[in-house]
């Protein structure tokens, strides 16, 4: 069966990588979790003191540590789903705290970090056979992507699902405080001048909001299917 490129993009929290990685799983795809690339720059420049006072990126010390970080992905044996490592060491719990969510919209809103991620984010769907989500995967990381989709829900449903994820986590979290930074994130990612979020002309939308995990797999297999025996 030929390969394709599937490029899965849309707001916050909305359950883009748990559609994306049960369709990887289901297919046999590689999956890229690009928004765990730009989670990891910031990690690093919060590790280094690379934010002013205002929450504002240090650019130019952080161009110049840019050669210093290196992404890269594990298969993680037990879950089955590959982890962000961090200059060689795994960062995927780190990565996901609440003051990463909140200083990440900021550091990917900088030009030569997309442009350094964008690179190695082709470089890694260059032979297809590969499911990437993130905010501009079908507008510019692979606009030729065969299957774009673009996911929705409401900033309640989605703030709820991470509380309630979290929570069964044990880990702390604020209802308010999730939905502020959710929609904080919406507010800065579609706003930014370097590739905005936004639909690709040619993705089919889904809202989510009122389908379960199960349902939305089943969906977007049929449209895998479609793409893939036409
Ligand atoms: N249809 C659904 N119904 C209920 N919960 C869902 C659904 N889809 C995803 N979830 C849950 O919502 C939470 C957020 O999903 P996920 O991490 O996949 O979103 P995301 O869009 O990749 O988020 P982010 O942009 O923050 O990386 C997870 O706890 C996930 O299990
Ligand atoms: N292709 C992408 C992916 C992510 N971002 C930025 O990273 C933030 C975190 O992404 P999550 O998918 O893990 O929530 C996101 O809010 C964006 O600011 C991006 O710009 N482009």
């Amino acid at each position: 069966m030929r390969k394709i490129t599937i490029a899965i993009d849309g707001f916050s929290s909305c359950g883009k990588s748990t559609m994306a990685k049960d369709l990887a799983r289901e297919i046999g795809y590689i999956y890229v979790d690009t928004g765990a690339m730009y989670r990891s720059v910031t990690l690093y420049a919060l590790r280094h003191q690379l934010f002013n006072e205002d929450g504002s990126v240090k650019t130019s010390e952080l161009e110049k540590e840019m050669p210093n970080i290196k992404i890269s992905f594990q298969l993680n044996k037990e879950t089955g789903r590959p982890d962000t490592y961090l200059n060689g060491v795994c960062v995927e719990q780190e990565i996901r705290s609440l003051e990463v969510s909140s200083h990440v919209s900021p550091i990917a809103a900088v030009p030569f970090v997309r442009e350094a991620l964008v690179a190695q984010q082709q470089n890694l769907g260059k032979d297809k056979g590969v499911v990437m989500d993130g905010r501009d995967i079908g507008t510019t990381v692979f606009p030729d992507a065969e299957l774009k989709i673009f996911v929705t829900a409401s900033s309640e449903v989605r703030a709820q699902r991470r509380f309630d994820e979290l929570k069964a986590k044990g880990m702390p979290a604020d209802y308010d405080d999730i939905k502020k930074n959710v929609e904080e994130r919406d507010y800065i990612d579609t706003h930014r001048e370097v590739s905005p979020l936004k639909k690709a002309d040619d993705a089919i939308e889904l809202d989510n909001s009122k389908l379960t995990i199960a349902e939305q797999k089943e969906w977007l297999i049929s449209h895998f299917n479609h793409i893939v025996n036409n």
